[in-house]
């Protein structure tokens, strides 16, 4: 049996439990539930193998619940145990989906694009929703616009240029339902998206509230976690010493017993597990698992020139959506704005000593890629330029007052200057070029920065 036939049987079994419990008959479709002593044994030491392999009688006996036997489980929880490990068994089966094929990177023929720029955007959505109008509109790279689907069929990358910065935007095929099965060129364009720092989700406004919700179960089943941060919990295999399970707050999700058995499934044995909130299972599997991408996404309506004023209105409303029309180029600067936030890039202006700062050529630093600490400017520079520092200057909104002697481990703001006081070069008036950085194109220089006196 294939991989995608397994998960669906998986899901038909847990959908019976589901449906089951929701009705008030057990776990395993009969009306009584009981449990054998030998079957209770085994839960007693964790196993719970008897209801993770029903119901195939092959493998063991139908278990069977009994009011008069000494099983510290509620039924309850029996089922709650089961679904857990029906859970741990699908996210194991689908990172083996995801694997690519042997010495390939998973991005496929057409898909392989260099990273250019200080971030990535990625533009997902069904065919035929306008990604290819608007990267054309958003860069001035043609891509082809038609009104069959799928038009598109390789990644094609244009670049913005925004707030003197420039940001890489990928025209991606149209999903279609199952492409976290492999199905169309879903496998790419899901590995593409993965390498972007923001996505675009593009839906076309007089479609149906379905479509986004097709997309998200497609990319949450593939470890793309929308607009989500990573859960607080810590995790950490040994090699001895058991399991040590341990919470800083009541968990009403799960329990001890759920969380050795997930363990069990994956084969650990030796762990130390900390819950830091109240956590659910897929958030334990998620942490285990280890491999899931945290993204923010910005549901982008298309088309609002053929819907009524009121449906824009409800579309706008809801959070993180942008509502725009290509045809009109309708609220691209809203969405530009938008996407700008959500990639939380940092622009510094390097100060030679003694002279104006460039506000012309910014270094850029992002929080998700490396952070923004003076460290990290340094290291953007150059790496050996850490060593030699004796101290920064700053001026701008992380200043407290104008300049701030600051370490290395100073946090910087958007639009900061930054002057930097090597350790035996502090008297060689800074030398022009000192502090070459990589980006052009016009730069906003904020007020506070220019009032700001730069007399050092
Ligand atoms: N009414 C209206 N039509 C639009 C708008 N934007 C794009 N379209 C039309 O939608 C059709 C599909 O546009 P494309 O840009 O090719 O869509 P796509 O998402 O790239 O399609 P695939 O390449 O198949 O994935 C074209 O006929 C466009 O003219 C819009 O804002 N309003």
């Amino acid at each position: 049996m294939g991989i995608v036939e397994r998960i669906k049987e998986i899901e038909a079994e847990m959908a019976r439990t589901q449906k089951n419990k929701a009705t008030g008959a057990n776990a395993l479709g009969c009306s009584i539930l009981v449990l054998p002593s030998d079957w209770l044994s085994q839960m007693h030491h964790g196993a719970l193998q008897a209801v993770a392999s029903y119901p195939n009688p092959t493998k063991s006996p139908a278990p069977r619940y009994s009011r008069n036997c000494n099983c510290p489980y509620t039924k309850k929880q029996v089922i709650k145990y089961h679904l857990g490990q029906l859970k741990a068994k699908i996210a194991k089966l689908r990172t083996q989906l995801l694997e690519p094929p042997k010495g390939t990177s998973g991005a496929g023929e057409g898909f392989e694009v260099t990273k250019f720029g200080h971030g990535r955007v990625a533009l997902i959505g069904f065919p035929s929703v306008g990604k290819s109008t608007l990267l054309t509109l958003l860069t001035g790279t043609h891509s082809e616009a038609a009104s069959y689907e799928f038009t598109t069929l390789t990644c094609i990358p244009g670049i913005i240029h925004y707030n003197g910065t420039k940001i890489q935007l990928l025209d991606l095929p149209g999903i279609i339902e199952g492409a976290s099965e492999g199905k169309g060129r879903g496998r790419q364009v899901i590995a593409v998206s993965k390498s972007s720092d923001v996505v675009l989700m593009v839906l076309d406004a007089s479609k149906s509230e379905g479509h986004r919700q097709i997309l998200t179960k497609e990319l949450e089943a593939v470890g793309l976690r929308l607009n989500k941060r990573p859960p607080q919990i810590y995790f950490k295999k040994k090699k001895t010493g058991g399991i040590s399970f341990n919470s800083t707050m009541a968990l009403t999700h799960v329990d001890e017993k759920l969380c050795y058995n997930i363990l069990h499934e994956y084969k650990i044995h030796n762990a130390e597990l900390l819950f830091r909130e109240d956590a659910t299972v897929d958030d334990l599997i998620d942490v285990i698992e280890g491999n899931r991408k945290y993204m923010k996404c910005i549901y982008v309506y298309n088309k609002i020139d053929v819907i009524g004023i009121d449906d824009v209105d409800k579309l706008a409303r809801q959070p993180n959506s942008v509502v725009i029309s290509c045809n009109l180029e309708l609220n691209l600067d809203r969405l530009l704005a938008k996407m700008w936030e959500e990639m939380g890039l940092v622009r510094v202006y390097t100060k030679p000593q003694g002279q104006q700062p460039d506000f012309s050529d910014p270094v850029v630093l992002s929080a998700d890629r490396g952070g923004c600490t003076v460290e990290d400017f340094c290291n953007q520079i150059h790496r050996s330029l850490v060593k030699d520092v004796k101290y920064v200057l700053a001026w701008g909104i992380s200043a407290r007052h104008y300049p701030q002697h600051c370490g290395l481990a100073h946090l910087l703001h958007d639009e900061d200057v930054v002057q930097i006081v090597k350790k035996k070069e502090k008297d060689d008036g800074g030398g022009k070029g000192r502090f070459k950085s990589h980006s052009t194109g016009p730069a906003r220089i904020s007020d506070r920065v220019k009032k700001a006196p730069l007399k050092q």
